[in-house]
């Protein structure tokens, strides 16, 4: 398969190409900082217990899945959308500002460039409105 998926849920609409996931290096280094971002989450008592008791497997793999998406890779995404993910769970705006700083700290220690990072990030930025509920 080649060129963008065609489905993420709820999310801005899709890149028309697969400039953004060449630039973090494909599928493997995005799982690498994906693992390593979902593993300093639970290192961080702002937002660890969000996490308490969940499948890491899982939701590293569905993450990673979803970055590829969004970032135009040739990924698909099979989880639950974003609204229905995290509807539960209460988040406000200071728990979406930390999950978005450990995800710009793993990139940076996969040593991703500034200008993908942030480009990357732009695409979560729209999110909030699904994501965080009060
Ligand atoms: C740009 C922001 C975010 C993105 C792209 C994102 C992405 C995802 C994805 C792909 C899933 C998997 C859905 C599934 O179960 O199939 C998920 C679930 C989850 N997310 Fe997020 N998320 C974001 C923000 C947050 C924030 C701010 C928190 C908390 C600090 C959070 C906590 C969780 C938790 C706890 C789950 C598992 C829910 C459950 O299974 O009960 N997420 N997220």
């Amino acid at each position: 398969q080649t060129g963008p998926a065609t489905v993420v849920p709820g999310t801005a609409p899709l890149p028309a190409d697969d400039r953004l996931y060449q630039a973090l290096g494909g599928r493997e280094a995005i799982q690498r900082f994906t693992d390593d971002f979902y593993d300093s989450m639970l290192q961080d008592a702002r937002i660890a217990r969000f996490f308490e008791g969940l499948n890491p497997r899982y939701l590293k793999r569905v993450l990673a899945d979803y970055f590829c998406v969004v970032a135009g890779g040739p990924c698909v995404y099979d989880g639950v959308g974003m609204k229905d993910a995290h509807a539960h769970l209460g988040l406000a705006k200071r728990d979406f500002n930390a999950l978005v700083e450990h995800l710009q700290l793993a990139m940076d220690r996969a040593r991703v460039p500034f200008s993908t990072q942030n480009e990357l990030l732009a695409r979560m930025a729209p999110l909030h409105r699904d994501i965080v509920t009060r």
